[in-house]
């Protein structure tokens, strides 16, 4: 534990309001290192120059539990020498199981009839259309790295096709394995059954997935989100649901958490779960301790196990 190695200051703010004042009060004076949740997000909001600002000097590393660290500005940090951390790899594997449930669900249009049984209409007034098999689509994945490799190998074993985009092309012998076929973006959009998300969040890829994008896929494709929802244009999401450009989604991700848009809400052909892409023992446990293993390094080595890809060389 780390109060073998340090002492363990615990913030009691219930708000952003209160955060910056407790913090510009001294109450983390000579803190060397904060180990940070995911759910602190709803407390601090994102921590940026303004929030860094009230921290002490002495701060010198942020170590975020959770694979996205979206909610950090990580050249906010670098400007001030802060060294940020994120959990990799611990997560790919609940995160992928997450995205195939959704996939399946979105194409089988379960939450049609989930929604239905649980108003009491059986399968509805109007019963859901058939679905589809997996078996034989084209699975574009959108993003290579841990989640997306994963979720191509369980995807394989349901007879998908996988198709990929990534900046970086992965190793012929890892394309061999997963049998990936790495394509343009416009190629992607234009040839997926199945559309997953599988990349981070960030100023470039904000809204990647908007009207223009929509336009340009397969009529009736399916799109599956475990990413961060703010990679979709979520109005537009809406849009190409009602229209049927889309047929249906599976979501774990909203572009304003916890808030969700009505038009999916409303939608029985969006199967929607509240962000539980991590949420079983074995995971957070494996994250947690990822997290505080950094803390530790911190502390012990003045160095991070995994720091986040932007300041590797920092
Ligand atoms: O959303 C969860 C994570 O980024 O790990």
């Amino acid at each position: 534990a780390v109060s073998e190695v340090a002492d363990v200051l615990t913030p009691k703010s219930t708000s952003r309001a209160e955060f910056l004042e407790e913090a510009a009060s001294g109450a983390f004076e000579g803190c060397i290192a904060a180990y940070r949740t995911f759910g602190s997000f709803q407390v601090t909001g994102k921590i940026d120059a303004e929030l860094l600002e009230t921290l002490p000097r002495s701060l010198g590393f942020i170590c975020h539990n959770g694979a996205g660290y979206d909610q950090v500005d990580v050249q906010a940090c670098t400007a001030r020498g802060i060294r940020v951390s994120n959990t990799p790899t611990a997560v790919d594997d609940a995160t992928a199981d997450t995205a195939i449930f959704l996939l399946l669900g979105a194409l089988r249009n379960l939450a049609v009839g989930m929604t239905a049984l649980r108003a009491g209409e059986w399968r509805g007034l109007v019963p859901p259309a058939l679905g589809h098999d997996p078996q034989g689509k084209v699975l574009g994945i959108l993003g290579m790295g841990g989640i997306g490799r994963n979720m191509a190998k369980k995807a394989l074993a349901f007879g998908m096709k996988i198709r990929y985009h990534n900046r970086t092309r992965l190793e012929p012998s890892v394309e061999k394995e997963l049998e990936a076929e790495h394509v343009g973006f416009e190629e992607l959009l234009a040839e997926s059954d199945v559309l997953s998300l599988n990349l981070p969040l960030n100023h470039n890829t904000r809204h990647l997935i908007s009207r223009q994008e929509f336009a340009k896929m397969k009529k009736g494709i399916v799109i599956v989100n475990t990413a961060r929802g703010a990679i979709i244009d979520e109005a537009a999401l809406v849009e190409a649901l009602e229209s049927g450009q889309v047929s249906s989604a599976g979501l774990d991700v909203y572009e304003q958490e916890p808030h969700v848009h009505p038009g999916l809400l409303s939608n029985p052909r969006v199967l929607l779960i509240p962000h539980m892409g991590t949420w079983t023992v074995e995971t957070e446990t494996k994250m947690e301790e990822w997290a505080i293993s950094n803390v530790r390094m911190a502390i012990e080595e003045g160095q991070l196990r995994s720091i986040v890809p932007d300041q590797r060389d920092m």
